[in-house]
């Protein structure tokens, strides 16, 4: 385990397992497939690349690049759309793929921004969701899991970019934030 982990909160196969399940629920609710799945920058990129694989439907993917947290593990509260979609969205089916959700922040700002497009329908697909911590009013329609408040990394959770390409999820050591 790496030195800057407290401990591990969710292991490569819990997450493995959960992200089969979640593409599964997805493919109930869209059997004939044609989404569009839209991945949030950077985080959310392993979860993803795992979440489309499983789903054994046609998927289009897309990335949009925003950032309130910069290099810190507090969110400055304002959102900046740092790249758009490439695609037009209008009248599709579109899940927005995040890894977390934590003050809810950047998935408010992000699901409104795209509901101005017209999508056919929008929903919110989140690995990770940390209610304690919510500012604004946002749900998940499919969560992966329900955590503690505390500030994780790993499997594409970054804090100051590193520690994404662990495979688990970890709770990082205080001091390693706080410092
Ligand atoms: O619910 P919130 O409080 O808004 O926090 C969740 C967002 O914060 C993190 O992104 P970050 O800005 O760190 O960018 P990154 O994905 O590149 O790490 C995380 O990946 C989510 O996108
Ligand atoms: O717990 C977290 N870890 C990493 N990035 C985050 N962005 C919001 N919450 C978190
Ligand atoms: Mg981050």
């Amino acid at each position: 385990m790496d030195s800057a982990i407290e401990r591990v909160l969710l292991s490569e196969e819990e997450i493995g397992k959960r992200v089969k399940e979640l593409a599964e629920e997805i493919r109930n609710d869209f059997p004939n497939g044609d989404l569009i799945l839209i991945g949030v920058l950077k985080g959310s990129v392993i979860f993803v690349a795992d979440l489309m694989r499983a789903m054994n439907i046609n998927v289009t993917m897309d990335f949009m690049a925003v950032s309130s947290y910069g290099t810190s593990s507090e969110t400055s509260g304002v959102v900046r759309i740092l790249k758009d979609l490439d695609f037009d969205i209008e009248g599709k089916d579109v899940i927005i793929a995040e890894d977390i959700i934590d003050t809810g922040t950047t998935l408010k700002y992000l699901y409104e921004y795209l509901k101005a497009r017209n999508p056919r329908s929008l929903k919110i697909c989140c690995l990770l969701d940390k209610p304690a911590r919510r500012k604004v009013d946002i749900e998940g329609d499919y969560v992966g899991f329900r955590i503690p408040d505390a500030f994780v990394v790993g499997y594409g959770l970054d804090f100051a970019e590193k520690y994404r390409n662990l495979p688990y999820i970890g709770v990082l050591k205080e001091d390693v934030y706080k410092k």
